[in-house]
């Protein structure tokens, strides 16, 4: 019988809403009073890790996490599934997927609407994520979000509804698998990365999205206190170009050996140095700007806040997070 350890770090799947319609967290998670569906088959062991709303979850829980499933390795454990809120699942996901080699499936879901709700859809999701823990097929495909019978990749999943429970969708790419009735089904292979096991998380990654007539006063003021900075993400215009005004401001951070990473804000498509006008992503490339392939700005930024806490500087910080394949 597969051990499947489930471990809830709180979000709406483990809320309820009162008569006036406000959602917020349950003394107890309505999730404990789940009658194990798959009992005789699965086996499923239960830690409730934290309660918060995933507003509340930053790099230090994400790294709890990380400890307690690389601990999890050496329990006998054949899958994990994590519940958590869906506004930050995406990154919590994707630090996951980075930190841990992954031994055994890691299947992370939540719910848009909480426990007493009409159309709950937590219960649900639960039970799909712990029949994809459970499949074989879901081993060695990194960390996975299970909502809504869909699987998506950590890597390229994001939340793109505030309330609807079709939220998670993998821009370009598209799910992954799907979960039918009766079985787990997978459609396509990832390509493999690494993982970096980290310790500790660096602060201070900041992350900022260029707009038309974008003003140069955020850049200064990082640039004017470096020791307060480690790294920077922009999400930029298109293919990944910036207004020319910000360069100068942009150049003081990189001449402190700030690294900045670029992405596009575009919901679709890869950033790259196509365009040779003032601000353009050839100018913005040799002035030093990291590309980030294929990520949205919170995934890149999560990217660089790994890397750098696993002790990566310049050219290996650099091909770690650019490729956002490797
Ligand atoms: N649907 C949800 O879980 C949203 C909630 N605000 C959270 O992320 O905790």
């Amino acid at each position: 019988m597969k051990n499947i350890l489930i471990l809830h770090t709180g979000g709406t799947i483990a809320m309820s809403e009162d008569q006036n319609g406000a959602v917020s967290p349950d003394s107890s998670n309505p999730l404990n009073q789940f009658a194990n569906p798959f009992a005789g088959k699965l086996n499923l062991i239960t830690e409730d890790i934290f309660n918060y709303p995933s507003p509340h979850i930053g790099p230090k829980q994400m790294l709890l996490l990380e400890k307690r499933i690389l601990r999890a390795a050496d329990e006998n454990i054949d899958g994990v599934v994590i519940t958590h809120g869906t506004d930050t699942l995406e990154e919590t996901a994707y630090f996951l997927d980075l930190t841990i080699p992954s031994k055994f499936p890691i299947v992370i879901t939540g719910a848009m609407r909480s426990a007493n709700e009409i159309g709950s859809d937590g219960l649900h999701n639960f039970q799909t994520a712990i029949q994809t823990a459970a499949s074989d097929e879901a081993h060695g495909k990194g960390v996975l979000v299970v909502m809504n019978d869909e699987i998506h990749t950590a890597r390229y999943v994001t939340k793109t509804h505030t309330t609807n429970v079709a939220t998670f969708r993998t821009p370009t790419f598209g799910p992954i698998g799907l979960v039918s009735k009766h079985k787990v089904s997978f459609f396509e292979e990832l390509l493999r990365h690494t993982a970096l096991p980290i310790q500790n998380v660096v602060n201070h990654v900041y992350l900022l999205k260029a707009y038309a007539g974008m003003d140069n006063e955020l850049f200064d003021f990082i640039a004017s206190d470096t020791s307060n900075t480690n790294g920077l993400v922009i999400e930029a215009l298109g293919a990944g170009n910036l207004p020319p005004h910000v360069l100068p401001s942009l150049k003081k951070i990189i001449d402190k050996n700030i690294p900045v990473v670029l992405v596009s804000r575009c919901f679709n498509g890869i950033a790259e140095d196509v365009y040779s006008y003032e601000g353009g992503g050839v100018q913005l490339k040799e002035m030093g700007v990291i590309f980030c392939q294929g990520l949205n700005g919170q995934k890149a930024r999560i990217k660089l806040l790994v890397g750098i806490s696993a002790g990566l500087k310049g050219k290996d910080l650099a091909n770690f997070v650019s490729d956002a394949i490797s």
